[in-house]
């Protein structure tokens, strides 16, 4: 019998995602804070582009309002009573004396004409604001991205390596489309609350006692949007988390499909899945009915007020038709802006979590030494090393990298060693010794925590760690290819190879039989890390990549593995022959695949505990070049 399958939840992600699933209750001190630093961040992006925008939401806001203005005069021409004092018949007069018009006909045009201008000037001016709004807040949504990817390639590789791929993932694509939401709330309340002075200013001029009852209306919206607006933080916290559960679990999933689905255990990741769609839609439908409540009540409330304000103005006051009429236009134009206010809040409130998490990605991966290379900026001003800078030996001295703290956290001590140009090192020892931290401290993805390594007696830091990064290969046990063509996979470490190189690199090592034979030669896709190759296929293309780079160093931890011996005798050999002849350390538990070593290290919980001559001692180190 087929097992459920909801049958396993807490196997494997589902602990993690009932956790994610919880929503925190917040605090509105907590959002406030949270909502003041986005503000903050997006004022010192803003910028003068920001001003700008300003002052185009400030000219189409205040066109809206002179031209319901002017509708008082025109309707009590129009309804042939007497126009109203104020403001309203200010505006009006001097256009009439400048148009010369005195008949009722003549000023029922003049009035139309004034109103088709205004018409055409508030739309100009839409649709400058929209350009100006739509482009700030793209740009801003660009540069968070950015600064993302920035600090991911800055980030030390100790910090990448402890990261969650889900987290980034989600951070970089979609909570920069929730970004976009989020960055509309100050340029779409800017819109609405100067939309909103502007009516209510224009209210004034007519009829102070409105606008009071104007103000009492937003007061009121306020008080009901509070305990709206924590609730949408708290669903869009919840929903966040969800998703990066989510991600996390199908990245877990796909990493491990050949041993799902050989065992089976693929019914645990469906119905985890499952169970978590559930929860994400259960909290996208509570958000959207909470949005159209939210409205709704807006609507009535301000309908209620609009019915009070005609029961005064005309019942109670008795004011002048027209005039009354023109305010509760006004009014009825209030209920828009605040409408928007509203759900552009909680909109905004909703996809903060998002832009917090971002924001924490960003200062985790910032925070702390960085990888050694300076960052963009800093290598643009940067002199570069001389020209023979990487031509010397590496040293070196006394070096410990421990992966945690303490004196007895794993990793490398004590490491002293001088590698000449051109010389093939072989590094052995048993699993856990060391031989991995040594190559990852040798081509620079972690630093020493004490000691120096350094390159022709130069420290291995700043400018010169990156070109020593340009100069080296380094090839994994794991042979990494992309799901794209053999041809892009092997260009993309050395874009500039030609043709020729691809074809004299696949050669050496031993695949240029198999690269024809594939069903459409380089241009075949290798499937998602290579799938439809064999492993020793994939380990043969990804050596090819890295001899396309001319490497000075050549670092081969465990690359050949998936070789048999006489196959890897023969492709060892062949690299020996390089020329220009790179350094090379190769990193192998078979005693076969150290033979072509002038020199063999052997390592020991974390120490270089043996320097023996290798097979080829004697053969002489090249030098580069
Ligand atoms: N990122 C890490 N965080 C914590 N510990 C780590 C990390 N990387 C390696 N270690 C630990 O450091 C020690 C040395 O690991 P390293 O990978 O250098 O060994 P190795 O000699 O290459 O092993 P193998 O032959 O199995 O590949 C091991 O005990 C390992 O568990």
């Amino acid at each position: 019998m087929e097992p459920p399958l909801r049958a396993d939840r807490s196997r494997l992600t589902g602990d993690r995602m009932r956790e994610a699933s919880k929503a925190e209750p917040a605090e509105d001190a907590a959002i406030l804070r949270s909502a003041a630093r986005f503000l903050r961040d997006f004022a010192g992006f803003a910028g003068w582009p920001g001003l700008r925008a300003a002052v185009a939401v400030a000219v189409a806001a205040g066109l809206e309002n002179v031209g319901v203005v002017l509708l008082i005069p025109f309707l009590s021409l129009a309804m042939d009573e007497k126009a109203p004092g104020g403001a309203a018949a200010a505006l009006a007069a001097p256009v009439f004396a400048l148009l010369n018009v005195e008949t009722r006909l003549g000023k029922l045009g003049a009035m139309l004409a004034l109103f088709a201008a205004l018409l055409t000037l508030r739309a100009l001016a839409n649709g400058v604001q929209i350009r100006i709004l739509t482009k700030l807040r793209m740009d801003y949504v660009e540069s968070r991205r950015a600064r993302l990817l920035d600090a991911l390639a800055a980030a030390s590789w100790s910090r990448v390596l402890a990261l969650r791929h889900a987290r980034v993932q989600r951070a970089i694509n979609d909570d920069a489309a929730i970004l976009g939401a989020v960055v509309r709330f100050p340029l779409d309340a800017g819109v609405a609350i100067l939309t909103l002075i502007a009516q209510i200013a224009a209210a004034a001029a007519l009829a102070p006692v409105f606008a009071t009852l104007c103000l009492s209306l937003l007061a009121a919206t306020a008080l009901v949007a509070r305990p709206l607006l924590r609730h949408s933080y708290e669903l869009g916290a919840a929903l966040t988390a969800d998703r990066v559960a989510l991600d996390h679990s199908l990245g877990q999933f796909l990493g491990a499909l050949k041993l799902a689905i050989s065992q089976n255990l693929q019914r645990s990741f469906v119905g985890e899945f499952e169970a978590a769609l559930a929860d994400l839609k259960r909290r996208q439908i509570a958000f959207l009915l909470q949005q159209s409540d939210s409205q709704h009540m807006l609507s009535l409330l301000s309908g209620v007020v609009a019915m009070l304000c005609a029961f005064i103005g005309l019942g109670l006051m008795d004011m002048p038709a027209p005039l009354v009429f023109g305010l509760l236009l006004i009014l009825a134009r209030v209920g828009a802006p605040a409408q928007t206010l509203v759900r552009s809040a909680q909109q905004f409130v909703h996809g903060l979590p998002a832009w917090e998490r971002a924001c924490r990605l960003e200062a985790e991966l910032s925070d702390g030494a960085g990888n050694g290379a300076p960052p963009r900026s800093v290598q643009e001003r940067e002199t570069p090393p001389p020209a023979d800078a990487l031509d010397g030996a590496i040293v070196f001295s006394a070096v410990c990298y421990r992966h945690g703290d303490g004196e007895t956290a794993p990793g490398v001590h004590g490491v002293d060693l001088t590698i000449s140009p051109g010389e093939i090192i072989g590094v052995t020892g048993p699993s856990g010794a060391g031989k991995t931290t040594f190559a990852d401290l040798l081509v620079g993805l972690i630093r020493p925590q004490s000691g120096v390594i350094s390159i022709s007696g130069r420290k291995l830091d700043g400018a010169l760690l990156d070109a020593w990064r340009h100069s080296l290969a380094y090839v994994a046990q794991d042979a990494f290819l992309f799901h794209d063509t053999l041809r892009r996979n092997l260009l993309w470490a050395a874009p500039e190879a030609g043709e020729d190189a691809i074809w004299r690199a696949l050669s050496l090592v031993g695949a240029d039989a198999l690269a024809k034979r594939l069903p459409n030669g380089l241009d075949t896709i290798v499937g998602e890390r290579g799938a439809l190759l064999s492993g020793g296929e994939r380990q043969r293309f990804a050596l090819a990549r890295a001899i396309l780079r001319t490497p000075r160093l050549l670092v081969l931890d465990e690359a050949t593995s998936a070789l048999d011996l006489d196959s890897e005798h023969v492709l060892l050999s062949r690299l020996a022959e390089l020329d220009p002849a790179p350094t090379m350390v190769i990193i192998a538990h078979r005693p076969e695949s150290l033979r072509l070593g002038g020199r063999l290290l052997t390592f020991a919980d974390g120490r270089l505990i043996g320097e023996t001559e290798g097979p080829c001692a004697g053969s002489g180190a090249r030098p580069f070049g």
